[in-house]
Order: structure tokens, then sequence, then C-alpha cells
């Protein structure tokens, strides 16, 4: 027999308002069993609104919001959830060794308090007060608040601000792990490299809207614009008056062309310099995906 999936949180038609402003407009978005999306979207696009509906922090004003089936407040759903927002407010005076065994204690089955320490690198500040620590510190204690109940679904806003390059690794590394252990997660980013190591799945959100949803090269895929890198004796302006060639550059590794269609600027190319060396052809990456999407939320 084949089981139904269901998704583990899911906004339907979502809309939220402060005053004039729309946060999110009539917003579906839905998370699957063991999957990690990556919620991007340029300032103030409506990501963490997002996840505070699915979180039950805040009621929409219109359309729905479930979390495991249930209402987003239900004591029920959010026992699965583990939550790192952007801002928390935890007891100043608790040290970090406590502050995992308390998180810990509200699970039924959580990782194991010293393996949480190890993996999220907090170990060396086990027994530090939060308050004394520092801001990068405290984003690693929050993030092992969010991973220690073993949760099913995880919500990570923008966790690795701050952070720096060891500390961001570390988070990649337990990340990558519980998605191999089936937890699926929710991660909004504006480091596009951090989408692109970890998602399945990308949803780009602009004003409150969707406006592309797919798998990392399903998004990519949107862009039409590629990349094109040769040697050639042909100069910059020579070719960018070419039919479908948009840009030209050149530096010391030759020329640097973006066209809508790569196949005829090749063809052209080889015809007009028959020793043409280097070619070579790419694809946009998520950056220009996600900044040709956006485009006209970020000018
Ligand atoms: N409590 C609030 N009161 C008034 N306006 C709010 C509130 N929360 C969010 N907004 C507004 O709603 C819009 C969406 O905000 P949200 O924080 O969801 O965006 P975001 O995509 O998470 O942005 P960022 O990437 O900057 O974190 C913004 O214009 C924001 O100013």
């Amino acid at each position: 027999m084949v089981q139904q999936q269901q998704n583990l949180a899911e906004l339907s038609r979502a809309t939220k308002r402060f005053g004039a402003i729309t946060a999110l407009d009539n917003l579906d978005l839905a998370v699957g069993s063991g999957e990690l999306l990556a919620l991007l979207g340029p300032n103030g696009a409506g990501k963490t609104t997002a996840i505070s509906l699915l979180l039950g922090l805040q009621q929409a004003d219109a359309g729905t919001a479930r979390l495991f089936g249930m209402a987003p407040h239900c004591l029920d759903a959010r026992r699965q959830v583990g939550v790192m927002m952007q801002e928390a407010a935890l007891a100043p005076e608790l040290r970090t060794r406590e502050q995992i065994e308390l998180i810990a204690s509200y699970y039924p089955a959580p990782m194991d308090v010293e393996e949480t320490l190890r993996v999220t690198g907090t170990l060396p500040i086990a027994k530090r007060p939060y308050s004394v620590l520092s801001g990068g510190q405290k984003r690693q204690v929050q993030f092992a608040l969010a991973v220690v109940g073993r949760p099913r679904l995880i919500f990570l806003d923008e966790p690795t601000v701050g952070l720096d390059l060891q500390a961001r690794e570390m988070v990649w590394a337990t990340v990558r792990r519980l998605v191999d252990g089936g937890c699926s997660i929710v991660l909004t980013t504006h480091y596009l490299e951090e989408a692109e190591a970890l998602a399945d799945r990308v949803a780009v959100l602009s004003k409150g809207r969707l406006i592309a949803a797919g798998s990392l090269s399903e998004i990519r895929a949107l862009v039409v614009r590629k990349r094109i890198t040769c040697r050639t004796c042909l100069t910059p302006q020579e070719v960018s008056g070419w039919p479908d060639v948009q840009t030209v550059n050149q530096d010391q590794r030759g020329l640097h062309i973006t066209a809508s269609n790569t196949e005829n600027v090749v063809r052209r190319l080889l015809d007009a310099d028959p020793d043409l060396q280097d070619l070579e052809v790419q694809r946009a990456g998520l950056a220009e995906a996600f900044n040709e999407l956006t485009r006209e939320d970020v000018q």
C-alpha cells in the first residue's frame, strides 16, 4: 500500500499584515518529510514571518498554518519542533550546559547533552553563563538548543550569521547529519552558498509572495543566462554587438560573455576565430538566479 506523504508544516494562502505592510501575501508553503528547505529572499521578504506563523508565534490574518497537521500552538505539535530564531531570550545566568539540559528535558528522546556540546562546538563554553558569551557564542548555544531535542522538524532563521568559519562549518556538518538521520529543516539564509551547500529545495520569497520554488537546479534553470569564457583574438567590442550576447568583459583569462543562447554564440565564436582556446560554458549559479528573480525588489 502506498502511504500518502504528509507535509510536516504547511501554510495555505496565508496573509499577514502589520498596519500598511503586507508581510505575507497569500503564501502557500509546504515542508515535506526529510527535506531541507531553504527560504531565500531579500530583507523584509517575509521569511521570518512565515516561520512565526508556522510556529504559532503569530496568527495569519487570512489563510491557515498547520504544524504536523495541527494548529501550530498545540503542544503536541510544538514538542516535535526545534527552533532557532534571530532573537532569543534565554536566562542570562544559566550556563551553556544547564541551558542544554533544561531544553533537553522538554523532549521525549533528546540527544545526549555531552554529544550536543561536542557536535555544536559549545563544549569550550559549557560552564559559562549565557550573559558573558560573545554574540557568535550565543548563536552557537541557540543552535544547540534547537537540535538537542532530536525534533522531527527544525526551524533555523539565519543560523550562521555572526559565526566564524569553523563554527559555521560545524553548523553545516550537524545540519547535514540531522537531515541524513531523517530530520526536516527549514533554513532561512542570506548566504547563497549555504543554501547551495545544504538545501534539497529552495523557496524564494519576495514582498511576501512565493516567486519561485524547486530544487537547486530547477531554480538555477529559471535563469536562462549562461556564461562563456574563452581565449580569442576577438575584441569585446566585436562580440558585444552579436545577437543573444548580453555582457562582455575581458581580463587575463580571456573574454567573459553572458548570453541568453550560448549555443548560437559559441558557434559564432568558433566560426569567427578558428584558433579560439580554453572554451568554457557555465550555467548561472544560485546567486545569479536569485539576483535575477528578485531584481525588481532590490532596485
Ligand atoms: N512585528 C512587526 N511589526 C511591524 N512590521 C513587521 C513586524 N514583523 C515584520 N514586520 C514587517 O514585515 C515585513 C517582513 O518581515 P520579515 O521579518 O518576515 O522579513 P524577512 O524576510 O525575515 O527579512 P530579513 O531577511 O531582513 O530577516 C517587513 O517589512 C517587516 O518590517
